[in-house]
Parts: C-alpha cells; structure tokens; sequence
C-alpha cells in the first residue's frame, strides 16, 4: 500500500478583505510508496510549500484528500492533527529551527520528552542518532556554538529520533554551504537506505539529484516526473538541468 496518496488536491487561498482568490493548486494527484526519497522541484510560486503543508498536516486541501497508510488525517480537528504530527511525521526546514536556550541534546530530545519517554530511552536513542549523524562530540553544546551544517545535522536528528513514517523537508540545504550541503545531504541518502521515506522541496538540481523520483510542478500541478531507475547521480542530475530548463521555458520543449 501506498504511505502517501494524493488524490485531486486542489488550494484557494482566500485573501482577506474581499481581494482576489489564489489557486495556488490546481489539480494534484501522485502516491508515494514507503522508502521512497522524492524530491519537488518547481519555481518560485508555483505551489511546492502549498504542497508540502498539506502532505505535511500543517494545512488542508480546499478540495481532494490526502492518505497517510490509507487513512485521511486532513479531516481531524487541529489538536488530533498536531499529535498525529509529532507521532508520525518528521520535519527539516532551512532555517533549522532549533530552541537556542536548549543544548544540542535536548534539542534532539525534545520529540521524545513531548511523548514522555523515559529518560534512559532517551539516552540510548540521543547516542544513537547523534552517533549516525557524526555529532555525538557537540550534544552538551548549544545551537550558537555550532556551525550551521552541525545546527541541520541537529535537526535531522530530533526530526528522525522519533522513527517518523515519513520524514518533510523543505529547503533543508538553503542556508548551507556546498560542503556542508554535500554532507547533509549524504546523511539523509543514507537515511534513506535505511528504510526512511523522505519528501523535499528544493530548488536546487544538486539536492534533488539526491532522490530517487523527481516532481516538478508548474501552476500548482504536477508538470512532469523523473525517476532515478539505475541512472548514476551525475546522469540523474543532467536530466534535472534539462528539465528545469524546459520548465523556465514555460514548458515547451520544442523551443530552441
Ligand atoms: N497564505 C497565503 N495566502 C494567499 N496566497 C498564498 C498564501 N501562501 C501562498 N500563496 C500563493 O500561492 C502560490 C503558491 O505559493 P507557494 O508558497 O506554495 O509557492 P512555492 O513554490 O513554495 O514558492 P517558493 O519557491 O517561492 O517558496 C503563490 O502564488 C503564493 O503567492
């Protein structure tokens, strides 16, 4: 079964003040099958935080549904969305997010403390992703001390601590250097071989090189698709180029 389908979705957004409505998505309609690593690509505008927001809980389609493991989460009220959020999914954004009055280690605690964990399982799984991410020497330090691919490799942890099904990134190497990008983004390739799935919205060809199955939306829909298959990621990301280039030309591939 599919961990995630979309069937139809479609967004308004209704500006305050009587001003013009946004359809921000048209017509949406994918699956995505558990372990899978994607990656939405698509210009500024054209609907991937929309998107994101709602696979994501945070926000509910105007028409369509979205299934998590068969079963329709947009439905619930806020307060039973948020705790299926923090049991279920996990979340990266470019910014980190991270408390800067909380160390690293509690930083990465903090998922497991909201579902009151015990504190010798939050030791053992503290050590364990810290190790996996290669920040285990940093745990007692806090977010200001660290550099800020070892602030992302600290959310990684605290968004992967909690064995999401499904793991949201949004723009996670935006605000990284090539290196640290590079690194983050192998961290999370290998997540990935381990069974996580993972969805991430990037506007860079090198990061989205990184997935197995490329979506690009154009005008709040699903433009077109690439899938990895047995391509090298040096291949995979010439056909990213290519795409992202018939894409900034408006979708026609005729033209010269
Ligand atoms: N809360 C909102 N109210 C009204 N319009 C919105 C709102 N959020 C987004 N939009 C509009 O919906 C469309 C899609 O926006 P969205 O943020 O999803 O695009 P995006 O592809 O993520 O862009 P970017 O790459 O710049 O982050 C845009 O036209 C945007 O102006």
């Amino acid at each position: 079964m599919a961990i995630l389908e979309v069937n139809h979705v479609k967004k308004i957004y209704k500006t305050r003040m009587g001003g013009e409505e946004v359809t921000a998505l048209r017509d949406v309609h994918f699956t995505v099958e558990p372990g899978e690593f994607v990656a939405i690509m698509g210009e500024s505008g054209s609907g991937k935080t929309t998107l994101l927001n709602i696979l994501a809980c945070l926000d509910r389609p105007t028409v369509g549904k979205v299934l998590i493991e068969g079963k329709d989460y947009t439905t619930l009220k806020d307060n039973e969305r948020a705790v299926f959020r923090r049991e279920n999914l996990g979340f990266i954004f470019q910014d980190f997010n991270l408390l800067d009055n909380f160390s690293i280690e509690d930083n990465i605690k903090l998922p497991l403390v909201l579902a009151g964990e015990s504190p010798d399982d939050m030791d053992k799984k503290v050590r364990i992703v810290a190790e996996q991410l290669g920040i285990a020497e940093l745990l007692k330090k806090y977010p200001y001390e660290v550099s800020g691919g070892q602030k992302q490799r600290t959310a990684v942890a605290r968004a992967i601590i909690s064995d999401p099904k499904m793991l949201f990134a949004d723009e996670p190497t935006g605000a990284l250097d090539s290196k640290s990008s590079t690194n983050l983004l192998k961290q999370l390739r290998k997540i990935n071989e381990n069974g996580q799935t993972i969805l991430m919205v990037t506007h860079s060809n090198v990061a989205a090189s990184y997935a197995d199955r490329i979506m690009f939306i154009k005008d709040g829909e699903v433009f077109h698709q690439l899938y990895r298959g047995t391509m090298t990621r040096a291949k995979l990301l010439d056909k990213i180029c290519d795409s992202v280039t018939v894409l900034m030309r408006g979708g026609d591939e005729s033209e010269s």
